[in-house]
């Protein structure tokens, strides 16, 4: 296991909670998926659990004290005034990474989504990609036991979309848990071994696609996006 999530109540002012009863746990390896309409509360739920929510009641909880997360949030977010490489040696140095680790792991990274080249630039100088994929190689440099990744699939051109899932395999491999939101059900679809279906604030399904497509209950329903569509019209 590497987190424990039981959150009853979360929001942005005590008296309107904007999220409820949500519980669920990610192991070792395994990819969940955030899943929800506009407004379903997929990105309370991930404040709630980055603890930078205005107003929780519940409990967020690692297996043990040593692990930690690296988030890629939706919008990149970047300091104005450091280049791509002092983010790179500022996020190795608060990790106390060496910087011949620092090298050997970003090395390849900035190979893979092709920024060798403005290494030494201001993020704010990139396109809405390149800034994202910066979040990216962050990301992987720390080698988190937890990655939180708000939708992923916008903003990165196809390479760097099948590049970045084959990185997050290897974590995975190597015992990553992985919490993803997103909209993009086919692609959750095939990726995710896990799923929570939000909506209004609340979690309407949750469990493996099989467990998913049971609870939408009909013999037709072969997808993801089917199911959801049915669970949605039962709220
Ligand atoms: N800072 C805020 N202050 C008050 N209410 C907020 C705030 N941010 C979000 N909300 C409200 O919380 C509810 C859930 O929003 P949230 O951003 O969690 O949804 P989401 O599932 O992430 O949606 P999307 O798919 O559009 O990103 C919405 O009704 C929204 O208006």
């Amino acid at each position: 296991m590497v987190i424990d999530i039981n959150i009853n109540q979360a929001g942005y002012g005590k008296d309107e909670p904007i999220i409820q009863n949500i519980n669920f746990s990610i192991k070792e390896g395994e990819l969940v998926g955030l899943l929800g309409p506009n407004g379903a509360g997929k990105s309370t739920t991930i404040k709630s659990i980055l603890e930078t929510i205005d107003y929780m009641d519940g409990s967020v909880q690692f297996w043990d004290d040593s692990m930690r997360y690296a988030y890629i949030p939706e919008q990149p977010v970047y300091y104005d005034e450091l280049t791509l490489w002092e983010h790179i040696q500022f996020t190795a140095s608060m990790c106390e990474m060496s910087e011949e680790k620092m090298k050997d792991r970003v090395q390849p990274l900035l190979e893979i989504f092709r920024l060798n080249k403005v290494i030494h630039e201001l993020p704010v100088t990139f396109s809405k990609g390149m800034q994202q994929k910066l979040m990216i190689i962050l990301a992987f440099l720390i080698k988190p036991n937890l990655y939180i990744i708000d939708e992923p699939f916008i903003g990165l051109d196809p390479k760097a979309m099948k590049d970045f899932l084959r990185l997050l395999e290897h974590e995975r491999a190597n015992g990553a848990g992985v919490l993803m939101s997103t909209h993009m059900l086919d692609t959750a679809e095939r990726i995710c071994d896990h799923f929570i279906l939000m909506s209004e604030g609340e979690v309407i399904a949750q469990g493996t696609l099989e467990n998913i497509l049971k609870a939408a209950g009909s013999n037709n329903v072969v997808s993801l996006l089917d199911s959801f569509e049915i669970l949605m019209e039962r709220t």
